[in-house]
């Protein structure tokens, strides 16, 4: 697949543009609005300096991919794409809104994907005249170092659009796949989200501090950062909507983002992203 548009700049989209950038397609990226897409291209340039500075590639292939890279602020832009990923945010209404415009606009062979971690693929699928084309292509922060792409197939997808995705993941992007059923999480989430809530719950309950909870994983489990840092890598907000939704998928108790969680997003206290969250960044 040479053409890909991505929607929506933000941590993850920016991620999905850079790495089908370095491989090669020809990317564009559809944001809001013009603020927006100076945000993302200030995000990719970060991104692609910090890879080719620490020699992971060299500088006239980062300076490539981003001259492979379009931002456009209207959907129109994507006319022609042989695969969109949606990379909105963790809004239903929002995400169907944009399958509904995108069905509209792409040509009718064209795979419509999203990158959600716990919205169900067949309500996407459902509005759209191509519920076959609709596929879960679930990537992993930072998208450019994280291997893996979590393929995931509705009740509707076709074996030729799953055949499609896991070729681009694997064969262009380089990445590892795995396959999942589509259920609030997936596979990932469903085992990462309850893992973090309940450090967020030790922490609300006075049992331990965050330092010592995060240290605790970090030191003792040789992850590579503790829970709490990396709820606000994954942004407080997107950790609670995922939550969410797997809550209401599953009633389970577990799956509750905890009230401190959603006090630190009602105060906009959402991690990396605003410089702060359960630990001070430097911005
Ligand atoms: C919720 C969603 O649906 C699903 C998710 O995304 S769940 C989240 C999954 N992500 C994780 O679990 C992340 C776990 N953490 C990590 O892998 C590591 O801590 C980390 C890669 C974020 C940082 O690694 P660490 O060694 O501490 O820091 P650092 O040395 O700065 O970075 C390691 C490499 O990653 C690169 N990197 C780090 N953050 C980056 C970013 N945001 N963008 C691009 N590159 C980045 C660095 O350039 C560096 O590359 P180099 O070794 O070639 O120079």
């Amino acid at each position: 697949m040479q053409r890909i548009a991505v929607i929506g700049g933000g941590t993850m989209g920016a991620g999905i543009a850079e790495v089908s950038a370095r491989a090669g397609c020809d990317v564009v990226v559809v944001e809001a609005d013009e603020a927006g897409a100076e945000r993302f291209r200030a995000r990719i340039e970060k991104s692609l300096q910090r890879a080719a500075s620490s020699g992971r590639i060299l500088t006239e292939d980062a300076d490539a991919a981003f001259a492979r890279v379009e931002v456009a602020t209207s959907l129109q832009a994507t006319v022609h794409a042989d695969l969109v990923v949606e990379a909105a945010p963790e809004v239903e209404a929002l995400k169907l809104d944009l399958f509904r415009k995108l069905d509209e606009i792409l040509q009718p062979d064209a795979i419509l994907a999203s990158n959600t971690s716990s919205i169900p693929l067949v309500k996407m699928a459902s509005v759209t005249k191509r519920p076959d084309k609709v596929v879960g292509v679930h990537f992993f922060n930072p998208a450019p170092v994280l291997p893996l792409v979590e393929i995931v197939a509705s009740l509707l997808t076709s074996d030729e659009t799953l055949a499609a995705v896991t070729t681009f993941a694997e064969d262009q992007l380089g990445k590892t796949t795995i396959r999942s059923k589509d259920r609030a999480g997936f596979i990932v989430n469903a085992l990462l989200i309850p893992y973090v809530l309940s450090a967020i719950r030790m922490m609300e309950s006075g049992f331990a501090s965050a330092e010592d909870i995060d240290a605790g994983m970090v030191q003792g489990c040789a992850h590579p950062q503790g829970p709490l840092a990396l709820a606000d890598l994954i942004g407080l907000d997107t950790t609670a909507a995922v939550a969410q939704s797997m809550y209401e998928e599953f009633k389970e108790p577990l799956y509750a983002p905890p009230p401190l969680l959603l006090r630190m997003v009602d105060a906009g206290l959402l991690g990396r992203k605003t410089g702060r969250g359960f630990f001070p960044y430097a911005r």
